[in-house]
């Protein structure tokens, strides 16, 4: 058995080392092998500019030149912080099983969003979660903020508090310890989560064929498969559709009466569920497909046709 530590690259944000602390726990778990964490500076983290801004690939980037240049072996990422085209020469050894995917709401008072009085005012960074509570037409005031977990908080709960609520990922607050302070999880129906979101994204370099035999043994096939299918519909959107997208795929049992899915009765199936929102939340297409896991990323993409086909396209045009 080697003991030579694995290097494991990790943001520095309480978040990233949490995340990333589990998952090298894990890893020592399965292989024997000692894992220590290599805290990599990245733009996202010194730059107060607006994350749309910067690019959904700026936590990232930082991160595979890294594992790219040898100087560590893993990298953790939040998977719905990867940009859709896969990497040449790296690989996604594991996607662990992930946490809960939905969306949560801290308010004051402990209020949830149907307690809120039109006009509140709700923090959250994300397009896709300002799309849809400007779609839920109670006369919230949405206000984009950012900065980490603790910062979006404190912009409720603390001292100098100047908003009534904020929405977070849930898995975020989970992975933190902060859960107590949610006020209402926001079902998917009201809200529908960010692609992969929830889910983590455990990447070696394509050509480490040790480390890819490994890291097969933190994989959670079915949280695969589901954010294969999310993933698969943002990519094909991305190329014909600016307005915010959520995606949220969950394995459902065929064999009910009258089910249509699947060869036989308790087949495990994806069901996806996808939705475009114009950014002033007027307009929504939202829809959904059912298929087996291994075609997931066909069901992602067939989905998205769908929606362009009912004209996603087109939502980008209603802004305020
Ligand atoms: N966009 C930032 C980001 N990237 C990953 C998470 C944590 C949740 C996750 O792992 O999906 C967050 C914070 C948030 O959205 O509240």
């Amino acid at each position: 058995m080697t003991t030579t530590p694995l290097r494991l690259g990790t943001r520095g944000s309480a978040l990233a080392l949490t995340q990333s602390q589990t998952v090298a726990d894990e890893l020592t778990t399965a292989t024997g092998r000692p894992v220590e964490l290599v805290r990599i500076v990245t733009r996202g983290d010194t730059s107060s500019a607006p994350v749309a801004e910067l690019g959904v690939g700026v936590f990232v980037s930082a991160l595979r030149d890294a594992l790219l240049a040898g100087e560590i072996d893993i990298a953790v990422h939040s998977y719905k912080d990867l940009p859709t085209t896969e990497h040449p020469r790296l690989h996604i050894g594991a996607v662990p099983r992930r946490e809960d995917p939905r969306d949560a709401l801290v308010a004051r008072d402990g209020k949830t969003l149907a307690d809120l009085a039109p006009g509140a005012l709700i923090g959250t960074g994300a397009v896709r979660r300002i799309a849809q509570l400007r779609s839920l037409g109670l006369e919230l005031q949405v206000t984009p903020i950012r900065g980490n977990v603790d910062t979006r908080i404190a912009r409720v709960l603390g001292p100098r508090a100047d908003l009534d609520a904020v929405v977070l990922a849930h898995a975020g607050l989970a992975r933190l310890g902060r859960t107590a302070e949610i006020t209402e999880t926001l079902d998917p129906m009201l809200m529908l989560p960010a692609p992969a979101q929830g889910a983590l994204a455990v990447e070696c370099r394509a050509g480490d064929a040790d480390l890819v035999e490994t890291l097969a043994a933190l994989d959670h096939a079915p949280t695969r498969s589901a954010v294969l299918a999310e993933r698969a519909l943002l990519a094909t959107l991305e190329a014909g559709c600016a307005a915010p997208v959520a995606a949220y795929a969950r394995l459902v049992r065929g064999g009910h009466a009258g089910s249509t899915f699947g060869d036989g009765p308790g087949e495990e199936m994806i069901h996806l569920r996808g939705a475009v929102i114009s950014p002033d939340g007027v307009r929504a297409i939202r829809l959904s497909r059912t298929g087996t896991p291994a075609s997931a990323a066909e069901i992602g993409k067939a989905l998205a046709a769908d929606l362009l086909d009912a004209g996603a396209d087109t939502l980008m045009g209603s802004t305020e």
